[in-house]
């Protein structure tokens, strides 16, 4: 039997396997590529990769990538297949071990975010919340996070982690990324390079911890994590992956062991922004005075009232604000966007 028939079945690659074994719940599977690569399906749309130990890691590091954590975030799915095949086909050799995740299997099939409640808002221990027992999205949560700290726990080298996403609004930057907060962390330079290899030019730094698979891995794992936005929503197949080789290109250097490239222009310089509040849909009669279709990182000048309810309103502060990811169709408790601006003073979060 060939790997690929020892991981997928009758299935042509690692996508249309996992889209029709959603709801299975199979057994782990182990399987070896000619060169001695082992690969471990841990669940449906999880594969453990690690390269024979005799072979050199000469970038000394292990990385989770994530994709579909959103169901109906189709491209980075696409970009994932893609870089397995290229693997599985012999195309290249894998010199780091690799945790690769498609998220939300369920929610993949249907087209949709999620099916009962977001993934990406229970992680860090929040799917153990009595309001989510007995959810899907609630024991993969629980699921996806015992694998990665296993993951972490057999490989010592420095973790990183991308959880690749595309988001719903049009935006002004088309890709850009989250770094979650974590008390004294500062963001890596070699990290910024990454970023803007993978033609990501915008920076967020979180202001506080949250819930997302990021914030798990870097706040839990101690990895270095970042959520990536490189697109807007599409369903399957009518993606326009050129518009992905960047990140295709730098992960695929990435699990090579490749030295990194200094950045090139047009993509060698990153703006960075600060988020300053996070809008939570607050129940008491939450009214949100951001349109429906306004594009992420629209700005809205000081004094503008973004929300308000019952109790209280938020209006922009001293200088402009933008809005990113203006949603106010989430369960109460849950993030409706974020305000954002330029980060003030010196890099001082930035190392
Ligand atoms: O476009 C949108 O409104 C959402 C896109 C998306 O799924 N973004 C992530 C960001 C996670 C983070 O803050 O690190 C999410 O909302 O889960
Ligand atoms: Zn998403």
């Amino acid at each position: 039997m060939s790997v690929k028939q020892d991981l997928f079945g009758t299935h042509s690659d690692w996508l249309s396997h996992t889209l029709n074994n959603a709801v299975a719940g199979l057994p782990e599977t182990k399987t070896y590529l000619p060169d001695g690569t082992r690969i471990i399906r841990k669940a449906v749309g999880v594969l453990d990769i690690t390269p024979p130990s005799d072979r050199a890691n000469p970038n000394s590091e292990a990385l989770i990538v994530s994709a579909g954590v959103h169901g109906n975030e189709t491209a980075p799915i696409e970009v994932m297949n893609g870089l397995v095949s290229e693997l599985m086909d012999g195309a290249w050799e894998l010199a780091c071990p690799v945790l690769l995740i498609l998220g939300n299997p369920q929610a993949m099939v249907a087209g949709e975010r999620f099916l009962e409640v977001n993934l990406n808002r229970l992680f860090d221990g929040a799917h153990r919340r009595t309001e989510y027992a007995g959810l899907e999205e609630a024991a993969r949560a629980e699921c996806l996070e015992e694998i990665c700290r296993q993951f972490a726990g057999a490989n010592r080298q420095a973790l990183y982690h991308y959880d690749l996403h595309t988001a719903i609004r049009p935006s002004h930057r088309e890709r850009f990324a989250l770094y979650p907060f974590v008390e004294g962390r500062n963001v890596p330079a070699d990290q910024c390079d990454f970023l803007l290899e993978a033609e990501v030019e915008t920076l967020l730094l979180q202001h506080k911890a949250g819930t997302t698979f990021s914030s798990f891995s870097s706040s839990q794992l101690n990895a270095e994590s970042f959520t990536v936005e490189l697109g807007k929503v599409r369903p399957f197949g009518q993606n326009d992956l050129q518009r992905f080789s960047g990140i295709r290109d730098a992960l695929r250097r990435r699990f090579r062991g490749q030295a990194a490239p200094s950045p090139q222009p047009p993509f060698d310089q990153l703006t960075v922004f600060e988020v300053v509040h996070e809008i939570l849909n607050t129940g008491r009669n939450f009214r949100f005075h951001v349109p429906d279709d306004v594009a992420n990182f629209t700005e809205y000048p000081p004094g503008t009232v973004i929300w308000e309810d019952d109790d209280t309103e938020y209006r922009v502060g001293r200088s402009p604000e933008a809005i990113v990811f203006p949603n106010p169709q989430v369960p109460v408790g849950h993030r409706v966007g974020l305000m954002i601006r330029p980060q003030t003073g010196s890099d001082e979060n930035l190392i």
